[in-house]
C-alpha cells in the first residue's frame, strides 16, 4: 500500500474573520504554488470543526469529519512539519454554546453543553467538549518557543504612515489595581526536579479531618523540569474586588477587569466568576435559589445570566432583570465592550482578554469605553501581581512622558519560552478549586512533599511545569536572535519570584557556558518594561526573552504601539524536533470585522500577517527540502508584500474603501510580477509573465467586480460553522480575477 504523501505546506482553516480572508486568499497560494509542484493541503482547526470531530457518535457518515487537530498535533512533533497556523477561536462556553446550537440548527445532531453534569453519558460529553473549550488549539501546536518581530518592511512602513495614538496626560487617572497579596504572585513555590525526584508524581487535597482526595495523578516529572504551585485565596479576592469597586465610586473612574479566561480556561472564569458574582452580590445573594435552579454559573458572564432569567416567566423574570439593572447603576460605571449593544466589561469572559484590552486602553490613552458610549478614564484590575507590574509600569511611564510615537520607535521583538505547554498556560489539567479547607500538596515518586498550601474552600490552586529542553532551546533562540540583530536583549525574570528563580538558574548557566552573559540583562518585569521603553523611545531595539504569559501579553502591547495592530507581526516557531510552524500574526481572529462584513460588505481584515507567514513557510520548504523554486517563490512572496506597503493596498477600515479582497487581489498581481522579473529562474519567470500582465490589463474590471459586493449585506450561511459556497460567493465576487487565478 502507498502511503499518502503528505501536502508540502499545511494551511489551517480557522474561524471567524482570518477565514473568510483564507475564502479568497487560498486559492491564489494554491494556484502559485501549483507551479512549482508544492503542494498546499488544509486541516480544520475551526470550533465547529473540532465540535464535529468530537462527537462522531451523534453524526451520519457524511456528516462525520476527522480530528485535524489531533493529526496536526502528531505532524509538528516531525521534521517534515510546514504549517501555516490562522488564528482561531479560543472559546468561552457562551461561544461553545452558540456554536453547538448553530450546528444543531444545520441538521447534526451534536449534544448540548452539558451545564450540570449528573449521568455518566453527560459527565462523558461534558469532558470533550471541555477539551475544546479554550485556548485548545495553540497549546497543541506549538511544540517549539516563539520568535515573533516585525518585518522590517512593516516597521519602516508604520514609520512612515503611522496610526492614530490618543493622547497620555499626567493627569489622566486610569490606572492598574491588583492584590495587596495572597494572589499567585506572592503564593508561589518553585523547584527544579533533580534525578531522584524524577517520575510519577500527584496532587492531593488533605482535609482537615485528615481525610485525603486525589486531585490528580499520572504526572510524569522528568529531571530538570522547573514545578511551580501556587494559588490565590478566593477570600482576599473578593475582598480585593468589593475595595477596588469602592474605589472606582470615589475616584470617578470605570471599573474594568482584565483576564485571559481563554489561555487561562480553568482559573480565569472562576476568577471573572467572582468579578461578576461581588459587583451583583446583592442580586446573587437575594436570588441565589433561583439562580441555582436555572443552572447559573457568574463564571459565564452577565450575559449568562440575563439570558437564563429571561427564560423564566414574564413577570418573575422582569423583576429580576429589575433587581440586575438596580444593582448595576448603584456600582460605578463598567468599561464596556461595546456600549451601543450594552455589552459590558462583565458579560462574556472572552470579551475582555488582557493582551488585546489592556494595549487598546493604553495606545487610546488610558481611555476606556463608558456606558454613556464616551471615552472615559479607567480603573483596570488586573488581580494577580505576576504580570500586571508590566501594564501598570507602561501607564506611569506614558503618564511621565506622553505617549510613545510610532514613527521613530524602536522596535521590541519577542522571544518567548512556549514549548510543550511551558509554565502558567499548560497548567489547567493541574488546576483546582479547593474543596474544603485543608492543604493541597504534590507529592513526588519518591515520596516527598514537593509544594504544600494551605487552602480554604473556594481558593484557586494551580501547579504549572517547564520542561528542561525547551528552556535551553530557548535561551539558544534568544542567543541567535540576539547574535543576528545586536540589539539590547533583556530577560523578563524577577528573582524575587520563586519560578522566574529557578529559570535564573539555567539563563545564567547557558549564558556563561556560551560566553555571551555580557550581551544581557536580566530585569524584573516592572524594571524591564521601563528599561525597553525607554530604549525604543530613542529609536534602538530591544528583544523582551521572556515565559509564555509575558510572550503573549507583549507581542500584542508593543505591535500595537508601534504598528497599530499584531496583525502585521511576523510570528515562527521553530519546532523542537525540526519541523516549521508559521503563525500569523500574533492578535485573534477580529469578530467585529464578520460582523462589518455581514452588515455592510467590507471586510477590513488584513491579511499581512499570512503573507509573512506564507514568504516564511517557502524560505523553510526551499531550505529544508532543498527546494530552489520554492526559494524564488518565497523571495517573490517578501517582494510582493513590501509592495503592497508601500503602494498603500492594505485592506482599510471603511465601507467602499480597499477591503481584504481587494488586497489579495494586489497581492497576486505583485507576487505574479515579482516572479515574472527575477532572473533567478528563466521558466518561472516565462510562466509568470503573461499572468502578470493580464491581472494589470484587467485591473479595473476586477476591482469593479469586487467592490460591486461592498455597501450591501453579506449571507455567509452561518458564522461558526458557513457555507463553502456562500462564502465563496462573498469572498470571490470576481469573476474575471478567479479565471485568471484558475
Ligand atoms: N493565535 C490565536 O489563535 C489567537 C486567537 N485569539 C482568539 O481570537 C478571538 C478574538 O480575540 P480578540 O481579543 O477580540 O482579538 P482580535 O485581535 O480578534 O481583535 C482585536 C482588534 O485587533 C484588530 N485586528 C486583529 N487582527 C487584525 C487583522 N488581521 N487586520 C486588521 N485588524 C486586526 C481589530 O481592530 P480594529 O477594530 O481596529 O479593526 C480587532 O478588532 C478570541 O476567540 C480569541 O481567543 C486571540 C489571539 C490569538
Ligand atoms: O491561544 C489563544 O487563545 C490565544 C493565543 C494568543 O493570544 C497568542 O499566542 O498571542
Ligand atoms: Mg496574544
Amino acid at each position: 500500500m502507498t502511503q499518502k504523501k503528505q501536502p508540502d505546506i499545511l494551511y489551517t482553516i480557522v474561524d471567524e474573520a482570518p477565514q473568510l480572508a483564507s475564502a479568497s486568499l487560498l486559492p491564489i497560494i494554491k494556484s502559485f504554488a501549483s507551479v512549482v509542484d508544492v503542494s498546499v493541503g488544509t486541516k480544520d482547526i475551526s470550533l465547529a470543526g473540532r465540535i464535529l470531530a468530537t462527537v462522531p457518535e451523534a453524526l451520519t457518515e457524511e456528516q462525520r469529519q476527522s480530528d485535524d487537530l489531533a493529526e496536526l498535533g502528531v505532524l509538528v512533533k516531525t521534521p517534515e512539519a510546514n504549517v501555516i497556523k490562522l488564528p482561531n477561536i479560543s472559546a468561552s462556553v457562551p461561544q461553545l454554546t452558540a456554536a453547538i446550537a448553530e450546528l444543531q440548527s444545520q441538521g447534526y445532531n451534536v449534544p448540548d453543553y452539558p451545564e450540570n453534569p449528573t449521568t455518566d453519558e453527560e459527565k462523558d460529553i461534558r469532558a470533550r467538549y471541555d477539551a475544546i473549550k479554550g485556548s485548545a488549539v495553540n497549546p497543541v501546536l506549538r511544540e517549539g518557543n516563539s520568535d515573533r518581530r516585525a518585518a522590517r518592511a512593516v516597521k519602516n512602513y508604520a514609520m512612515k504612515n503611522p496610526h492614530s495614538m490618543g493622547e497620555w496626560v499626567s493627569t489622566s487617572k486610569t490606572h492598574v489595581a491588583s492584590m495587596p497579596g495572597n494572589d499567585f504572585y506572592s503564593n508561589e513555590q518553585s523547584a527544579t526536579i533533580s534525578a531522584d525526584q524524577a517520575g510519577a508524581a500527584k496532587i492531593e487535597f488533605v482535609a482537615e479531618n485528615g481525610d485525603v482526595t486525589l486531585l490528580k495523578d499520572g504526572i510524569n516529572l522528568a529531571e530538570g523540569t522547573v514545578v511551580d504551585a501556587t494559588f490565590m485565596s478566593a477570600a482576599a479576592l473578593r475582598a480585593f474586588i468589593r475595595s477596588e469597586i469602592e474605589k472606582a465610586k470615589a475616584e470617578g473612574v470605570l471599573f474594568s477587569v482584565h483576564l485571559k479566561a481563554t489561555m487561562m480556561k480553568v482559573s480565569d472564569p472562576i476568577i471573572f466568576g467572582h468579578f461578576v458574582s461581588v459587583f451583583l452580590e446583592d442580586v446573587f445573594a437575594k436570588h441565589g435559589d433561583t439562580f441555582e435552579s436555572l443552572g447559573v454559573s457568574p463564571n459565564s458572564g452577565i450575559g449568562d445570566l440575563v439570558a437564563k432569567v429571561e427564560t423564566l416567566p414574564a413577570d418573575q423574570s422582569a423583576a429580576i432583570l429589575a433587581d440586575i439593572e438596580a444593582a448595576l447603576a448603584g456600582q460605578p460605571p463598567l468599561y464596556m465592550v461595546d456600549s451601543d449593544k450594552g455589552i459590558t466589561n462583565l458579560h462574556v469572559p472572552s470579551d475582555v482578554i488582557i493582551d488585546a484590552s489592556m494595549p487598546a486602553v493604553i495606545r487610546a490613552g488610558g481611555k476606556g469605553w463608558g456606558p454613556d458610549g464616551k471615552p472615559a478614564d479607567t480603573k483596570c484590575v488586573i488581580p494577580d501581581n505576576c504580570y500586571a507590574p508590566v501594564y501598570d509600569e507602561t501607564i506611569n511611564y506614558f503618564k511621565e512622558t506622553g505617549a510613545l510615537d510610532p514613527t521613530t520607535s524602536g522596535t521590541v521583538s519577542n522571544v518567548g519560552l512556549m514549548a510543550q505547554k511551558a509554565e502558567e498556560y499548560g497548567s489547567h489539567p493541574t488546576t483546582f478549586e479547593a474543596p474544603g479547607n485543608g492543604e493541597i500538596r504534590y507529592v513526588l515518586a519518591n515520596g516527598e512533599v514537593l509544594h504544600s498550601h494551605k487552602v480554604e474552600k473556594g481558593d484557586i490552586w494551580r501547579s504549572s511545569s517547564a520542561n528542561k529542553a525547551p528552556i535551553e532551546d530557548w535561551v539558544q533562540l534568544a542567543i541567535s536572535r540576539q547574535k543576528a540583530t545586536g540589539s539590547e536583549a533583556i530577560f523578563w525574570l524577577d528573582a524575587n519570584r520563586a519560578h522566574d528563580a529557578e529559570l535564573i538558574k539555567y539563563v545564567d548557566a547557558i549564558l556563561e557556558r556560551e560566553g555571551v552573559a555580557d550581551k544581557f540583562f536580566t530585569l524584573a518585569p516592572r524594571a524591564a518594561t521601563r528599561q525597553t521603553l525607554e530604549t525604543i523611545r530613542t529609536g534602538a531595539d530591544s528583544i523582551a526573552v521572556t515565559g509564555n504569559v509575558l510572550r503573549d501579553y507583549l507581542t500584542d502591547l508593543f505591535p500595537i504601539l508601534e504598528l497599530g495592530t499584531s496583525a502585521k507581526m511576523l510570528s515562527i516557531v521553530k519546532l523542537m524536533n525540526g519541523g516549521g510552524l508559521f503563525e500569523t500574526g500574533a492578535g485573534g481572529s477580529a469578530p467585529k470585522h464578520v460582523q462589518q462584513l455581514v452588515s455592510e460588505g467590507h471586510l477590513r481584515w488584513d491579511s499581512l500577517g499570512e503573507f509573512c507567514a506564507l514568504g516564511e513557510s517557502l524560505n523553510f520548504l526551499a531550505d529544508s527540502k532543498g527546494n530552489a523554486k520554492a526559494a524564488v517563490l518565497g523571495k517573490a512572496v517578501d517582494a510582493a508584500t513590501e509592495k503592497l506597503l508601500d503602494t498603500g493596498k492594505s485592506p482599510q477600515r471603511k465601507v467602499g474603501q480597499l477591503d481584504n479582497r481587494d488586497s489579495h487581489y494586489f497581492f497576486a498581481l505583485y507576487w505574479a510580477e515579482a516572479l515574472a522579473a527575477q532572473t533567478e529562474d528563466a521558466e518561472l519567470a516565462a510562466h509568470f509573465a503573461p499572468i502578470a500582465k493580464e491581472l494589470a490589463d484587467k485591473q479595473d474590471t476586477i476591482l469593479a467586480e469586487l467592490a460591486s459586493t461592498q455597501g450591501k449585506p453579506a449571507d455567509l450561511g452561518g458564522y461558526f460553522h458557513t457555507d463553502p459556497a456562500k462564502t465563496a460567493a462573498v469572498m470571490r465576487p470576481s469573476a474575471t480575477l478567479n479565471a485568471i487565478i484558475g
